[in-house]
């Protein structure tokens, strides 16, 4: 299902975070909001997730997120990850992935989850590389083990829209290409919003960009578009003097070819 984000309107105390995004994304592409520190790419997906108030719209399909509170959100079908992986270290990758899966389970299915793994579970760990570590404490999990249980809870719980705050933060280099991996196999059949600083794994693995810049969309296109963009290259280069050091360190990489 699509997700569609018309003239999106956050503020905090008067304070514009987000000041009229648009954006949309469709299932078949993964999709990359990036931008500098500040730019407003993690309220964008508060607002959309329910966590903070926004104006304007954001629809999955023909239903209107905005004003819905979070758990509606949730039960339609749009699902996040956070900046820091909320899983429950105490508890194996199978129980976190059972609590996941509840609000699907009859009775009859939970009985029935009692004598084995269900199907939705087994899809999700085949699909997530974790099929060897259902017993495992999810607490001793690498951290990019983490962040896939995070994406299979996603799909456990049928999310049809996937909203990640900075997947492949702290990654090593082969967690990240998994991921990549990952998230194009997830795309062919869910819709995948992406947000993230790292401009090598956006290089590599963004189907379309949106770039945000002080709450607003500076530019969107295909990377090769976004990159040749002289407003893009001017606040990544700091010369708007909006530019971070993690806006900064991104140049060179975002300069290439
Ligand atoms: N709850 C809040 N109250 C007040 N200001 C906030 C709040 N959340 C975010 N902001 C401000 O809104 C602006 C956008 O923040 P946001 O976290 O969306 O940026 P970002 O693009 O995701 O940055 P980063 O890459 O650092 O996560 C920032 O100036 C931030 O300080």
């Amino acid at each position: 299902m699509s997700l569609v984000v018309t003239d999106l309107h956050v503020e905090f105390s008067g304070f514009v975070a987000v000041g009229g995004v648009s954006f949309d994304a469709h299932p078949g592409e993964v999709r990359f909001l990036i931008g500098p520190n500040g730019a407003g790419k993690t309220t964008c997906i508060d607002a959309i997730t329910g966590l903070s108030k926004g104006t304007g719209s954001a629809k999955l399909g023909e239903t209107e997120l905005l004003g819905k509170p979070v758990h509606k959100i949730v039960r339609l079908g749009v699902g996040r990850t956070f900046q820091t992986a909320s899983v429950f270290d105490e508890l194996t990758v199978l129980q976190n992935l059972d609590i996941a899966a509840g609000r699907h389970r009859s009775p009859a299915a939970l009985l029935r989850a009692r004598r084995g793994v269900d199907s939705s579970i087994e899809r999700a760990v085949t699909e997530t590389g974790l099929d060897g570590e259902l017993a495992t404490p999810a607490g001793i999990l690498s951290h990019g083990q983490k962040q896939w249980l995070e994406i299979a809870m996603l799909l456990v719980q049928d999310a049809q829209v996937l909203l990640l705050d900075e997947p492949v933060a702290g990654m090593s280099q082969d967690e990240r290409t998994a991921t990549g991996e990952l998230l194009q196999r997830v795309a062919a059949n869910h819709t995948v919003v992406v947000v993230e600083h790292d401009m090598d794994f956006m290089r590599r693995f963004a189907t379309r960009v949106t770039v945000l810049h002080q709450g607003k969309v500076l530019s969107e296109g295909t990377v090769a578009e976004v990159q040749a963009d002289p407003q893009v290259q001017e606040v990544y280069l700091g010369t708007a003097g909006a530019a971070t050091t993690a806006a900064a360190a991104a140049v060179p990489e975002l300069m290439e070819d």
